[in-house]
């Protein structure tokens, strides 16, 4: 079998993969906050541990991999935004749970019909939750206060290792709350009192609601066990919520292992900062598909790009995946049957090297190997059933590849003869006439955008 090597956070270092139990190889990655719609970045960890769960049934077969990524659908974000519209907190949860199903499944996931895949929600598993807090308290690694649990952070020696740093260049760095209740500034929430208008369940603390990290905790721990093998999630997760999970997993059960192999996803920025709802720089996977970006096209950029490597989504990229994408559905249609290639197995089983069996799918394009092509566009999520309408509904003609072509070469002779201004002109003229143009050092490639118009280019002729 090929050797499976993953980059382990904790250790900050390539290793071989060893499962615990290759007859399970278990995995778990943090799931949304079911608030609102996913962003693009929300998206990026769903793709990346979705190739991953492929290549493990891959490896291991599909009866072997149980992957767990919960939703959490109770969290103070979700209370407000309920409040801000006016609906029930389980009307909001349901819908937007929906959405994430319908929106994610554009992108290749979709778990509808896999065993395999298990989806807990945190507010079924609230008793775990109150078990798992109420032994904490037992090994005094926990201490009740003002309707309060809290977690002692300085009783667990190896907090921090996931993140290499000391416990106090966590504080120092951190926005640790301040509160009266607690022992020290650094001590976390496992649980919360309730008002009467808030969620709530009785606890030994009174009414009250778990903290997001023990919701984690307790939902692996019931489907996983008290060890498992991978645990992944974006690397805005690594601190505190990932060091939070260990600490309150590995105290509650200290011969436990928690998690083996941490994977972390880097984030998809927008002019290098990380994409996010509070900072507002954020556009949804719907907006996207709305636009006329289709599902498989985002995959594809995401998988130009080394999970663990900083990304920008450009509209550039969009339309270079899109014409790469249409030609290799072209090619695929005609075949039947065929295998994943080896070589995309290899690429992947290199810390899910995505760029390498990017380039492999290429390689297998200009050998003219339709099976071997389609087998491997399937198994990397990029084709399903059958080849994407939007591949097929509006092949460019050749007469407006002509016409493009020769705008473009215009273009380029004016640009030679320093006609600036009119090399400018067709730039614009082109960009509004919705076709996008990507220029490299090889010279410039084009596709269709959604809102392409022909009747605007042939203006420019
Ligand atoms: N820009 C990003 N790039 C890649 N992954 C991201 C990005 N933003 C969030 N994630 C990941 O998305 C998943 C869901 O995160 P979470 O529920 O905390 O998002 P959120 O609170 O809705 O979003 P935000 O981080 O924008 O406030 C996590 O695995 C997180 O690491
Ligand atoms: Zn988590």
């Amino acid at each position: 079998m090929t050797t499976l090597r993953l980059h382990n956070t904790k250790t900050r270092k390539k290793e071989v993969f060893e499962p615990i139990d290759p007859g399970n190889v278990r995995m778990y990655v943090c799931g949304p906050t079911v608030y609102d719609r996913a962003h693009l970045g929300n998206a990026r960890p769903v793709v990346v541990f979705d190739v991953l769960y492929r290549l493990l049934k891959h490896l291991y077969g599909p009866g072997h991999v149980t992957y767990v990524r919960n939703i959490t659908d109770v969290e103070d974000k979700i209370i407000d935004r309920a409040r801000e519209r006016g609906i029930a907190i389980d009307e909001l949860t349901r819908t937007t749970t929906k959405w994430f199903h319908q929106d994610m499944a554009a992108l290749g996931v979709d778990y509808a019909q896999d065993p395999g895949f298990k989806e807990p929600k945190a507010t079924e598993h609230i008793g775990g939750m109150i078990a798992m807090i109420e032994d904490l308290i037992a090994r005094g690694h926990a201490y009740a206060a003002e309707g309060h649990v809290l977690f002692r952070v300085r009783s667990y020696a190896d907090y921090g290792q996931l993140s290499g740093r000391s416990v106090d260049d966590m504080i120092a760095g951190a926005r640790v709350e301040v509160a009266p209740y607690k022992e020290d500034p650094m001590d976390f929430v496992l649980w919360k009192p309730s008002s009467d208008d808030q969620p709530g369940w009785e606890s030994p603390w009174g009414r009250g609601r778990p903290g997001w990290h023990i919701e984690c905790s307790a939902m692996s721990l019931a489907l996983l066990g008290e060890s498992f093998d991978i645990h992944g999630g974006g690397i805005d997760l690594q601190f505190p919520h990932h060091e939070n999970e260990i600490a309150q997993s590995c105290c509650a059960h200290p011969k436990g292992d928690f998690a083996r192999y941490w994977l972390h996803n880097e984030m998809l920025q927008v002019e290098g900062k990380k994409m996010s709802k509070s900072l507002g720089n954020f556009f949804t996977v719907r907006d996207l598909l709305d636009q006329g970006v289709p599902g498989e096209v985002i995959r594809f950029v995401f998988l130009s790009t080394h999970y663990r490597k900083p990304m920008d989504w450009t509209e550039a990229k969009a339309a270079g995946a899109r014409r790469t994408l249409r030609k290799w559905y072209e090619q695929a249609a005609s075949a039947s049957g065929g295998e994943v290639d080896e070589a995309i197995v290899t690429a992947l089983s290199n810390d899910l090297n995505t760029h390498e069996a990017i380039a492999v799918l290429h390689d297998l394009s200009g050998q003219g190997d339709a099976e071997g092509l389609a087998a491997s566009l399937r198994f990397l999520g990029l084709l399903g059933d059958s080849v994407p309408a939007w591949a097929t509904e509006s092949p460019v003609d050749q007469g407006t590849t002509a016409l493009i072509e020769s705008l473009l070469a215009a273009r380029a002779e004016a640009r030679k003869a320093r006609d600036f201004q009119r090399a400018d002109a067709l730039r614009d003229g082109i960009a509004a006439a919705g076709v996008i143009v990507m220029d490299s050092a090889e010279g410039s490639s084009w596709d269709l955008g959604p809102d392409f118009d022909l009747a605007k280019l042939e203006a420019l002729n």
